[in-house]
């Protein structure tokens, strides 16, 4: 019999070198159509051992054809909503900003740095609804400490890094060394293109999230050496796969835990509730339509 999809607590984004979750039985895919499109990807949805779902996006779906400015994000977090997607761990190779974050080395981060140029659409307010989410802290203390208790997990020597800071860029290309010079001194830790907008829709969609990065090159900011090319992540990219299976294997029986008897701390869920500032006059009916897809009865 093929479950309802829709009781998907926990899913898990994949990015560069994580395109699929193996060992687990898949029960299906699926494409919802959202009022932000479609997805970058199909949603896997497999069946864990406990007999909970769990579902697989792949950001730049399977194959990776979408740059991070084309990543369709709405969509991507909209859809994960629309199937009961409380939690996210989302993965994703970054650069090392410090020494002490070799490459394979995996980082939780709790804080965020905004380089996106305004290419990506941001949120899904707008257009007749104004609504205002809190992103003082973007990611999720709750997960990354449940996440942080399974360092052990990780093979080939990898250590796991908490509390740093991670930067955001728009790329494709990678930075210049004087950019990557100005974001160490900014107190940034690690790079990628991806933390944005991903984390702060989540927040939007009353999504618990937590990045997971996974150091894959040293950027460009050490003197004397290479800069970072595709092929230097593509190096570090098997290791760390093969980690990010190992930690989420790891973490999963303590998160479904969690999930269900909803422990998990701070709690997301209903904090939208008030975040609206338009008359309800003033509403745009279309634009109310849309936010019922991801917060129903809110405004
Ligand atoms: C392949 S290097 C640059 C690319 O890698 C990261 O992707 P993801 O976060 O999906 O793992 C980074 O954000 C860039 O998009
Ligand atoms: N150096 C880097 N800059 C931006 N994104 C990255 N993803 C992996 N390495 C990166």
């Amino acid at each position: 019999m093929v479950c309802s999809p829709n009781i998907v607590k926990i899913a898990v984004i994949g990015g560069s070198g994580l395109y699929n979750l193996e060992g687990l039985e898949v029960i299906e895919e699926v494409n919802p159509e959202t009022p932000w499109g479609f997805a970058s990807d199909k949603i896997v949805i497999s069946r864990l051992p406990s007999g909970n779902k769990i579902a697989f996006l792949a950001r730049h779906g399977r194959g990776h054809y979408l740059t991070p400015t084309e990543v369709p994000v709405r969509a991507n977090i909209a859809a994960l909503k629309s199937i009961g997607v409380e939690v996210i761990i989302a993965f994703s190779a970054v650069g090392s900003l410090r020494e002490e974050i070799p490459p394979c080395d995996f980082v939780l981060p709790d804080q965020l740095i905004d380089r996106t140029r305004g290419l990506r659409p941001s949120t899904f307010f707008g257009e007749g609804l104004v609504a205002h989410a809190g992103f003082a802290d973007p990611f999720h203390a709750g997960l990354s400490d449940l996440i942080a208790k399974h360092e052990s997990a990780l093979e080939f020597g990898a250590k796991l890094h908490t509390k740093k800071t991670a930067v955001c860029m728009e790329g494709p290309a990678f930075s210049t060394r004087a950019e990557s010079h100005m974001y160490r001194s900014w107190g940034g830790d690690v790079i990628n293109m991806s933390a944005l907008p991903e984390s702060k829709l989540a927040r939007e969609a009353e999504i618990a999230y937590q990045m997971v990065c996974m150091s894959t090159d040293y950027d460009c900011w050490r003197e004397n050496e290479e800069a970072v090319t595709v092929e230097t992540v593509m190096m570090n990219m098997g290791n760390n796969g093969k980690n990010a299976k190992n930690l989420l294997h790891a973490i999963l029986p303590d998160l479904e835990e969690a999930v269900t008897e909803g422990t998990l701390e701070p709690k997301i869920k209903g904090s939208m509730r008030f975040s609206g500032m338009t008359a309800k006059e003033k509403r745009n009916p279309e634009t109310v339509r849309k936010l019922e897809y991801i917060l129903p009865g809110y405004y």
